[in-house]
């Protein structure tokens, strides 16, 4: 039987976890094109593709449904009303002109659901297409996207984040990545699975990332603001799970606007009710803003009250109704820290209370989580990490038992 889509907690029993297998769109990454894709090298792709699906497997072995982002696409893609949407959002770029564009939506109408797929995360090139003699197609380079490639679908995490039973489709900053949230907000809403969700936010409203969303406890969720989200997104995202009452604090964190601490889960994540893993560099300078709503209204007029900075630890644990929130280090100096920080080390997927998924490369980090308790299921990342991302940033939570 199928779980219901939910969850409450970054801890919660995971039941469903949507991933996406790397595919043809990290065969795009070059070394001209990978900054501007977000990737700090070029991948393996095939390696890339066994330590993803030994990441799936080490899931499943625990019991949690693994769906893929582009199957759920392609089965999307069936009906002709999500097609035509899918379509036109993926050629609505100013760079096309209308003969080409008029040219690609023919084509694209032609192709099938799984070719559909593979041309909306592939994205299509100058060369791949014989669109005529028109001027925008004979003047650009034959190598230049006319639809964009999508190498950071991988990272699931950040274009949807459930809070309770409602999808949040995110607004992602990164041109490289804004078309992203378009198929999950297709996905959600046209797929027979996910049909009636109701949803919150949308990729046209201001920044919010999912790395920089934790839940930390039922009805407390903290925002990273930084790089990716930004203060307004925090603003809006709170408006609107007050609105529909979902939470009841929202803590407002700001974060370096740097790449190594590109989302909040890039230094902190939960790996027990009451425990996170943290950047130990960051972990006593971090600051939170306190939201809570003040007087109930429509989701523009509700009025908030905000307090605060106050300490990060101290901020969460008060909203959680817990003493303390227990801090376990990433690394074990400064510099060991840092490169672990790097690599992902504080990334972790919580599978259940106390079990987590990590990358094995960052040792000193996993033996501080084994012992303060911490199951630690350790996965290959050499390739995966390519692209700045762990465990958690690959995964998006559909279904987690509920705390409350
Ligand atoms: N939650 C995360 O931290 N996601 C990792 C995103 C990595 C991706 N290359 C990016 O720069 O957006």
């Amino acid at each position: 039987m199928t779980a219901p889509h939910y969850a409450d907690s970054e801890v919660g029993r995971l039941r469903t976890v949507m991933l996406h297998r790397p595919g043809d769109e990290l065969r795009r990454l070059t070394p001209r094109n990978n900054d501007r894709l977000l990737f700090d090298g070029v991948p393996w792709v095939d390696r890339a593709q066994e330590e993803h699906d030994a990441f799936a497997e080490a899931l499943r072995a625990k019991d949690v449904e693994v769906l893929y982002l582009t199957q759920l696409l392609t089965e999307t893609l069936d009906d002709e009303i999500a097609r035509n949407h899918a379509i036109t959002s993926a050629l609505s770029g100013l760079h096309l002109g209308d003969t080409l564009r008029t040219y690609l939506a023919g084509f694209l109408h032609d192709a099938s659901p799984e070719e559909l797929t593979a041309y909306l995360t592939a994205g299509i090139r100058n060369d791949e297409v014989r669109g005529g003699f028109g001027l925008v197609t004979s003047l650009l380079d034959r190598h230049d996207f006319l639809v964009d490639p999508l190498p950071n679908l991988l990272f699931t995490r950040d274009s949807s984040v459930w809070v309770r039973d409602r999808a949040t489709v995110t607004s992602l900053a990164m041109p490289a990545r804004a078309r992203e949230t378009q198929l999950t907000e297709l996905i959600y809403t046209e797929h027979p699975r996910f049909k009636g969700t109701r949803k919150i936010h949308g990729w046209h409203q201001e920044h919010v990332e999912g790395g920089d969303v934790l839940l930390l406890a039922p009805g407390v969720i903290a925002v990273g603001v930084g790089e990716r989200s930004t203060p307004a997104g925090v603003e809006r995202f709170a408006r609107q799970v007050f609105h529909a009452e979902l939470a009841h604090t929202v803590l407002a964190v700001p974060i370096a606007q740097e790449r190594a601490t590109m989302h909040l889960d890039t230094i902190c994540t939960l790996v027990d009710v009451d425990k996170v893993v943290m950047y130990p560099n960051v972990a006593d300078t971090l600051e939170a803003w306190t939201v809570t709503l003040d007087e109930a209204g429509d989701e523009a007029s509700l009025s908030l009250s905000v307090t605060g900075p106050r300490p990060f630890l101290e901020a969460a644990a008060d909203a959680m109704g817990i003493e303390r929130l227990i801090r376990i280090d990433t690394g074990l100096d400064p510099v060991e820290a840092e490169r672990e920080q790097w690599d992902d080390g504080n990334n972790t997927l919580a599978l259940a209370p106390r079990v987590a998924v990590a990358y094995e490369r960052n040792d000193q980090t996993n033996a501080r989580l084994e012992e303060a308790g911490i199951e630690v299921v350790r996965i290959a990342g050499s390739e995966l990490g390519s692209g700045r991302g762990g465990p958690r940033c690959m995964s998006c939570p559909i279904s987690r038992e509920p705390l409350a």
